[in-house]
C-alpha cells in the first residue's frame, strides 16, 4: 500500500501540471524574463570585458552594470577597443585614450563625440571584418539597443574563446543563445533538486539540453526528445502545443517555466504522499517518535518514490539515507513478518482447530473400537461360553491330553511329541509309521511342563457343575507308566502343589459347598472302588459310601483307599497301577428355600495302564493282570466305538469299567478324559495308539447334560405316585406273598423310574433314604435293583442265559421304569431259587436278578420304544435282549482275551476292537431276538471273586471287598503303603 503510494510517474505529472496550467503559461511576463536574460547576458559581457582589458582600463564598466552603466561604460569605446585589440592584436590601430584623472567628466561621456566615434568606428570595422555581430554606434547613446552590444561582445568573447582553444575549423557565432551557461544558470535558479534529477537522467537532461542549445531546437525536436523518452503521447502534444506559437528565444523560459510548475506539482504530490505514508505507518502501527524520524521516512519515502521512477539512484543522499532505508526496509520486514506471523498464527489455529477436530473425532473413532473391542471381548466370551453350552448340548467328551515329561534317569533322548498349541501335538513318526508327522487335535493339549494346578484349571467347571446336580465323570487314561496316577492323585510325595485332580476337585468341591451354604445344603459322601482282575472291590474298608464333611476327611479315606490298591512292578513303571482306581462322590443339595432337591455325582477314574503284554515282560500272575486290563480297556473302546457311531445298543456289560462308567459314557453326564502319553521314541506304538483312541472318544456324543433338579411339588407327586404303585403291586401279589426283604421308599422307586444315575439309585439304596429325603416312608417293598457299583460288588458269577424262546412272556408294561422294576421284582419274587440267598443279604442276587430281569424285559420291552427308553432301561434291555451275536461272541469267547491282548502290540488296537465285527447288527436290539446265541454266556468277570455284600451297619454297608480289606498277596499284586 505504501509503496502505490509513492510511485510518481513523471510523465503524467508533467501532463497533469501541463493540462492545469498549460494554458496560463503563454500569460508568463516574458518582458521580466528578456530583461532577466539581457541583465545576465550584460553581466557577462561587462565581466568578460573587464577581464580582458584589466581593472585599470575596464574601471569604467562595473562588474554587474545596468544597462545605463553598460553604454556609458563602453560609450568611449577605449574599452571596446582595448578588449579587440586583446583578442586580435593590432585590430585597432589608434585608441583614442581617455584623458588624465584631471580632466574626468563627471557623467563620463567621452572627451569628444568625435573621439568616441572614431575608437567605435574602428572597432566595428575590426569586429566586422571579423565576422562578429556589430551594433550601431547610437545603441551606446540613451536609447539605444544595449542588447545588440551585449551580443557584440559576447561574439568577440566567444571569438576569443574559439581562439584560445586552438582556432579549429571555422568559427561561427551562434547568435544570443548561451546554451548551456543559460541552461544551467536558470534552472540551477529554480531547483537544483529537480536538476540533479535531470542531470542524473541522461535520457532526459542531455537530450532536453541538447536541444536547448542545438540551433534545432525547435519546438518539434523538443516534443520529439520527449516523445523519445517515453513520455505519453498526450504529454507530448501538450509540450507542442504549448511551444508553438512561442518565439524561439522564449521557449528556455516557457520550459522553465514550465518545470518549475512541475516541480511545485511534483514536491506538492510528494508532500501528499508523506502524509499518506505517516498516516500509513501509524495505521500499521509503527511509530515515528519525532519529526526528525517522519522527514527522514518521507525523504525515505521520496527518495524511493526518484529511485522507482528512474529520477534518483539513492547515492547521492548518501549513507544515512542508505541507513534509513534500511531502517525502513526493516521495519517493513518486520511488518511483512508480523503480518506473515498473524496469518500463520491464524493458520496454526485453523490447523489447531482441525487437529482438535480430527483428534475428537479419532477419540470418537478410538472409543468406537474400545466399545467394539470390549463388546468384540464379551462376544468372545460369550461364544466361548456357548461353545461350552454346545458342547454339553452335544454331550461330547471333553478329552485333554497330557504329555510326560522325560522322567530323571531316563535315558535323554529327543522327544517324539511336539506341541503346537494348546490344542494340538504332532508325533514323529519314523518310517515304520509313514515318515513325518502325525498332528492330532483335542480340547487341550498339556505339554511336558504343564504342572498340576494349570491341568487342573481346566477341570474345575465340572466341580462346579456336580454341585449344580450333573453327573461328572474324569478319568485318566494311557500306556503305563504315562502319569494317569501322577494326574488324578499326584506323585509319590505329595505337596500342597503336586496334588492331583482328585484332590483338587474335593477341594473345590468343599469349598463351593461351604459358599452356598446359605441357599444350599449339601451331602457329600465318598466311594472308592477298584476294578482288579475284572473284579469290583471297595478300597476303603468298613464302608463303602462315606459321608465326609471335608477335604481332609477325604484325603485320610483315599490314603486307606490308595493303600489297598492293587500295584506292582512292570518293566515299565515300577509302580505300576495293576487295577482301575475309581473314586466317587456323591452330592446331593437341597435347596434350603425351594426345598427342591439336587444329586450329582463324580467319578474320579485311574484306569489301570494300557500295555502291550510283551513290553510290560509279564508273566503268570502279572500278564494275566495285563490280559483283565486290556480286555476292560478293549471294552472300553468297544463302547466308545459304538457311541461314536450311535450304535443303539452299546456294550457296557463286557466289562466291569464299562459297566462302572456307563452313566458317564453313555448317560446325561459331563465327562473328561485326560488321555497321556510318554515322550519316548520306543513308546510310539503305544502312544499312537493312544492318541487315536483318544481322538475317536472326542467324537462322541453324549446327548445334552441335564441336571438331576425335581422341584418339591413334582416330587411330592411322584412319591404319590410311586406309593400307589407299590401299593398296587403288592395288593396284586397278594396279602400271603413272600414278606418282603426291604423296605423301598417312594425315593428310590422315583429315582430309578426318573432314570437317573444308578449312583444316585445305590446312594439311595445304601443310605438312609428316608433321611436323605427328609421324610420316611412306610412302605415296604423288595429292594430295587439298579445296575451301580454296589451291582459290581455284589454281583455274582454270570448264570448261563436262557434262550429267549424259553422266557416267559409277560404282560406288557406300559414302559415305566418303576414297572420295569416292579416287574423284574415280581420275577424274582415269584419263586426263584436264588431269592433266598438275595434276601438273605438283603437283595436279590444280581446275577439272577440279571437273568430274570433280562428275560422278562426282552418281552416286556417293544422293539419301537427302546430308543425312548432311559440308559438304565437300555442296559435293562442290552442285559436282556441286548445280547447280541456280537456280545455274545464276546462273552462266549473268553479266549479271545489272549487274543485281545495280543491286538495291543498293534497300535490301533483299540479300534481293531471297536469296528463292529462283521456279524455284528449294528442295531443289536432289533437283530437279537433271531439271533441271539442259545449258547449259555460265560461272563470272564463272574468267574471272578465277587464279595458278598454286607447288611447295612448305621446306614452304611460293611465292608465287602477282600481287597479293601487286605493287601496284595505277596505275589505284588497289592501293597500296602501311603499314598503312591
Ligand atoms: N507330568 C509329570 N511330571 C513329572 N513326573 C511325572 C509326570 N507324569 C508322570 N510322572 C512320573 O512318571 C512315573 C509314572 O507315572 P504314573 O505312575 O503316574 O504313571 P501311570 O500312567 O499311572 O502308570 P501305570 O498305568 O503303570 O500305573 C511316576 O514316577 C510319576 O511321578
Amino acid at each position: 500500500m505504501a509503496e502505490g503510494l509513492l510511485q510518481v510517474d513523471v510523465a503524467s505529472l508533467v501532463e497533469d501540471v501541463l493540462q492545469q496550467h498549460g494554458k496560463r503559461l503563454s500569460d508568463i511576463d516574458l518582458a521580466s524574463r528578456k530583461a532577466e536574460e539581457a541583465s545576465s547576458r550584460r553581466c557577462e559581457a561587462a565581466g568578460w570585458l573587464r577581464k580582458m582589458v584589466g581593472v585599470v582600463v575596464g574601471k569604467d564598466l562595473p562588474d554587474q552594470p545596468s544597462e545605463e552603466e553598460f553604454r556609458l561604460g563602453l560609450r568611449s569605446g577605449i574599452i571596446l577597443c582595448n578588449a579587440l585589440n586583446k583578442v586580435q592584436p593590432g585590430a585597432v590601430t589608434k585608441v583614442v585614450e581617455a584623458p588624465s584623472d584631471a580632466v574626468i567628466v563627471p557623467d563620463g561621456a567621452a572627451l569628444s563625440a568625435y573621439q568616441y566615434f572614431e575608437n567605435i568606428r574602428n572597432f566595428l570595422d575590426s569586429v566586422g571584418g571579423m565576422g562578429i555581430p556589430v551594433f550601431e554606434a547610437s545603441d551606446l547613446e540613451q536609447g539605444g539597443k544595449s542588447c545588440r552590444i551585449v551580443n557584440c561582445v559576447l561574439a568577440l568573447k566567444s571569438y576569443n574563446d574559439w581562439k584560445e582553444g586552438g582556432g579549429r575549423g571555422v568559427w561561427k557565432f551562434s547568435g544570443t543563445s548561451k546554451p548551456p551557461s543559460i541552461a544551467k544558470q536558470f534552472v540551477r535558479k529554480n531547483s537544483e533538486l529537480f536538476m540533479n534529477s535531470l542531470s542524473r537522467n541522461s535520457s532526459i537532461n542531455e537530450k532536453f539540453s541538447d536541444s536547448l542549445s542545438s540551433e534545432q531546437n525547435s519546438c518539434s525536436d523538443l516534443g520529439q526528445h520527449i516523445s523519445e523518452t517515453g513520455i505519453s503521447h498526450s504529454l507530448h502534444i501538450l509540450v507542442r502545443e504549448l511551444l508553438s506559437d512561442k518565439k524561439q528565444e522564449d521557449i528556455p523560459m516557457v520550459v522553465e517555466n514550465m518545470l518549475s510548475k512541475v516541480m511545485e506539482e511534483f514536491e506538492l504530490r510528494l508532500a501528499r504522499q508523506n502524509d499518506q505514508v505517516r498516516q500509513t505507518l501509524r495505521d500499521m502501527g509503527i511509530p515515528s517518535s519525532n519529526k526528525h524520524e517522519e522527514i527522514e521516512i518521507a525523504n525515505i519515502v521520496q527518495e524511493k518514490s526518484w529511485s522507482e521512477n528512474g529520477f534518483y539512484d539513492g547515492k547521492s543522499k548518501g549513507d544515512a539515507l542508505n541507513h534509513q532505508g534500511l531502517v525502513e526496509h526493516q521495519q517493513k520486514s518486520i511488518q511483512a513478518l508480523k503480518n506473515t506471523l498473524h496469518s500463520t498464527k491464524e493458520d496454526v489455529q485453523m490447523i489447531c482447530m482441525k487437529y482438535q477436530e480430527e483428534i475428537n473425532n479419532l477419540g470418537k473413532h478410538l472409543n468406537g473400537l474400545v466399545s467394539a473391542a470390549s463388546g468384540y471381548q464379551k462376544v468372545l466370551e460369550e461364544n466361548r461360553k456357548l461353545y461350552n453350552q454346545v458342547q454339553d448340548l452335544k454331550g461330547n467328551i471333553r478329552v485333554y491330553c497330557r504329555i510326560r515329561p522325560f522322567l530323571p534317569g531316563q535315558p535323554s533322548g529327543s522327544s517324539i511329541v511336539e506341541v503346537i498349541d494348546e490344542k494340538t501335538l504332532t508325533v514323529l513318526t519314523p518310517s515304520k509309521h509313514g515318515k513325518g508327522k502325525k498332528s492330532f487335535t483335542f480340547n487341550r493339549v498339556f505339554g511336558p511342563s504343564a504342572n498340576q494346578e494349570e491341568v487342573f484349571s481346566d477341570t474345575q467347571p465340572l466341580i462346579r457343575s456336580v454341585l449344580d446336580g450333573y453327573n461328572v465323570c474324569i478319568f485318566a487314561y494311557g500306556q503305563t507308566g504315562s502319569g494317569k496316577t501322577h494326574t488324578m492323585t499326584g506323585p509319590r510325595e505329595l505337596t500342597k502343589e503336586s496334588i492331583g485332580v482328585n484332590y483338587r476337585a474335593l477341594s473345590d468341591l468343599f469349598l463351593i459347598s461351604e459358599q452356598r451354604k446359605d441357599s444350599i445344603s449339601y451331602d457329600v459322601s465318598v466311594q472308592m472302588i477298584e476294578i482288579y482282575n475284572e473284579q469290583s472291590g471297595v478300597n476303603v474298608p468298613s464302608a463303602n459310601l462315606v459321608p465326609v464333611t471335608s477335604t481332609t476327611e477325604v484325603l485320610n479315606l483315599m490314603n486307606i483307599g490308595m493303600k489297598n490298591r492293587v500295584v506292582g512292578s512292570t518293566a515299565m513303571n515300577d509302580r505300576s497301577s495293576r487295577s482301575h482306581s475309581c473314586l466317587t462322590v456323591h452330592v446331593q443339595g437341597r435347596d434350603l428355600s425351594s426345598g427342591s432337591v439336587l444329586r450329582g455325582c463324580m467319578h474320579l477314574v485311574d484306569l489301570a495302564g494300557s500295555e502291550r503284554a510283551d513290553k510290560t515282560e509279564a508273566v503268570g500272575e502279572r500278564l494275566k493282570e495285563a490280559q483283565h486290563i486290556n480286555r476292560s480297556l478293549s471294552a472300553l473302546g468297544d463302547v466308545i466305538s459304538s457311541l461314536a457311531q450311535k450304535n443303539s445298543h452299546v456294550p457296557y456289560r463286557n466289562s466291569k469299567l464299562t459297566q462302572l462308567l456307563q452313566d458317564s459314557l453313555g448317560g446325561q453326564a459331563k465327562t473328561l478324559m485326560f488321555i497321556h502319553i510318554s515322550p519316548e521314541p520306543n513308546a510310539l506304538g503305544e502312544t499312537i495308539s493312544t492318541l487315536k483312541f483318544a481322538e475317536r472318544v472326542s467324537t462322541v456324543e453324549l446327548g445334552a447334560a441335564r441336571a438331576n433338579k425335581e422341584s418339591v411339588d413334582v416330587r411330592e407327586l411322584k412319591e404319590q405316585i410311586a406309593s400307589l404303585k407299590a401299593a398296587l403291586m403288592r395288593k396284586e401279589r397278594g396279602e400271603s406273598g413272600i414278606q418282603q426283604s426291604r423296605s423301598i421308599s417312594p425315593d428310590e422307586v422315583l429315582a430309578t423310574s426318573l432314570g437317573s444315575s444308578p449312583s444316585h439309585s445305590s446312594w439311595q439304596s445304601l443310605g438312609d433314604t428316608s433321611k436323605v429325603e427328609g421324610r420316611s416312608n412306610p412302605l415296604t417293598i423288595s429292594r430295587v435293583q439298579s445296575f451301580d457299583n454296589q451291582d459290581f460288588m455284589d454281583s455274582p458269577p454270570w448264570p448261563a442265559l436262557s434262550s429267549p424262546g424259553s422266557m416267559d412272556e409277560e404282560k406288557c408294561i406300559s414302559g415305566d421304569w418303576v414297572d420295569k422294576v416292579i416287574v423284574k421284582k415280581q420275577g424274582g419274587l415269584s419263586g426263584d431259587s436264588n431269592l433266598g440267598k438275595w434276601d438273605e443279604d438283603g437283595g436279590q442276587s444280581p446275577e439272577m436278578f440279571y437273568q430274570k430281569y433280562n428275560l422278562e424285559n426282552s418281552k416286556v420291552y417293544p422293539v419301537q420304544s427302546l430308543n425312548q427308553l432311559s440308559d438304565h432301561r437300555r442296559f435293562g434291555l442290552d442285559h436282556g435282549l441286548g445280547r447280541t451275536q456280537c456280545e455274545a461272541r464276546a462273552n462266549d469267547e473268553p479266549d479271545d482275551l489272549e487274543a485281545e491282548t495280543s491286538d495291543c502290540s498293534e497300535i490301533d488296537y483299540q479300534w481293531q476292537l471297536s469296528v463292529p465285527r462283521s456279524n455284528c447288527i449294528p442295531n443289536g436290539v432289533t437283530s437279537k431276538v433271531g439271533r441271539v446265541s442259545p449258547k449259555p454266556i460265560k461272563s470272564p468277570e463272574t468267574r471272578s471273586l465277587i464279595p458278598q455284600p454286607r447288611r447295612v451297619v448305621n446306614g452304611m454297608r460293611s465292608p465287602l471287598h477282600k481287597y479293601g480289606r487286605q493287601p496284595a498277596s505277596t505275589d505284588g499284586k497289592r501293597k500296602p503303603g501311603g499314598l503312591k
